[in-house]
């Protein structure tokens, strides 16, 4: 079957807080050469693997992963809001591929999605109902997390279903790699706080320009050198690149939840939407070969930035 797979970082930081022209042209660059990579491979369906900072699941429930029968975005740091162009067909039969393979998925009827998901469609489609796709949430940030070999096993069962669509299927990655935002944690939390952690209340406008101001604002004190974060890790990163480049897939599980969080952040397990997406191409096309490779470390962003694009054999 044809596939292919994209990783492209995300950061809500992307026009609020940029680093240097010269960064920035080199980010440009190595976008332009994703959207051509796009553009030649002629993707008839996306399954674009993406977390959620708290704008759609909260720990009333909190699964580890769950595919969307159809989504709607929140519009958070400037992305749009409204729907996704979800294959609603395509995303059930993925979904019944994935349960009759032995994998635990939830499934969302109607899942609320944020910029993880948003901002890879607007810059590599042009928008978040330009291509049909099916998103797949996995939690990248909510602890407690299970071990990267359920990841592996969910992306390595959606490649299969993938494989019996008769598609032309692209699997995309959003995630930053090393990177420690200021995303809230629930343990310690003050009760107002945890509250909103748990129930999702919907901010108003107002309590959401403060917090996006907050993410902002960590990002101009990173860049400042006055920070608590845990540093962007450039080796950690591409460890983590030479492995998926290399198809060493299986060496991800032994990555351990707390060394992840330790080494590169407590965002830094955004990483499974990349080895779900590499795992779903493996199983896919049997072997891949990266085609390109961008990193660059971008404290501006808080991010350890890469874009990567793989074709199956
Ligand atoms: O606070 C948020 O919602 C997200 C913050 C953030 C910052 C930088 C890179 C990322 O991947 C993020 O999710
Ligand atoms: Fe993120």
């Amino acid at each position: 079957m044809p596939a292919a797979a994209v990783g492209l970082s995300h950061s809500p930081l992307i026009g609020k807080n940029d680093p240097a022209p010269e960064v920035l042209a080199r980010v440009d660059e190595a976008v332009d050469t994703a959207r051509t990579f796009i553009r030649a491979f002629e993707p008839d369906l996306v399954v674009l693997y993406a977390p959620d900072h708290y704008n759609g699941f909260f720990y009333k429930e909190m699964p580890p992963f769950c595919l969307a029968t159809e989504a709607h975005a929140v519009g958070d740091f400037g992305t749009t809001a409204g729907p996704l162009s979800v294959d609603t067909a395509a995303a059930k039969a993925l979904a019944q591929g994935v349960l009759d393979r032995g994998v635990d998925l939830t499934v969302s009827a109607r899942m609320t999605v944020d910029h993880g998901f948003a901002q890879p469609l607007e810059v590599l489609f042009g928008g978040i109902d330009q291509v049909p796709v099916v998103p797949v949430f996995v939690n990248g940030v909510a602890t407690p997390l299970g071990p990267v070999s359920r990841i592996r096993a969910l992306g390595t069962a959606i490649g299969e279903a993938a494989a019996d669509l008769d598609r032309r299927v692209l699997f995309l990655a959003s995630g930053g790699l090393s990177h420690d935002p200021p995303v809230p944690v629930l343990d310690g939390a003050p009760p107002r706080v945890a509250d909103a952690l748990i129930e999702g209340h919907p901010p108003t406008p107002e309590q959401r320009a403060k917090g996006e101001q907050r993410v902002v604002q960590a990002g101009r004190d990173y860049v400042a050198g006055s920070t608590a974060m845990i540093p962007i890790n450039p080796a950690w990163d591409n460890r983590l690149l030479d492995r998926l480049e290399r198809g060493e897939l299986a060496e991800f599980d032994s990555w351990t939840v707390d060394g992840m969080a330790k080494e590169a952040g407590g965002s830094a397990h955004e990483v499974r939407t990349w080895i779900a997406a590499f795992a779903s191409l493996a199983a896919a096309s049997g072997a891949y070969d990266m085609v390109s490779r961008f990193y660059e470390a971008i404290p501006a962003w808080i991010a350890g930035f890469a874009v990567v694009t793989a074709q199956g054999r």
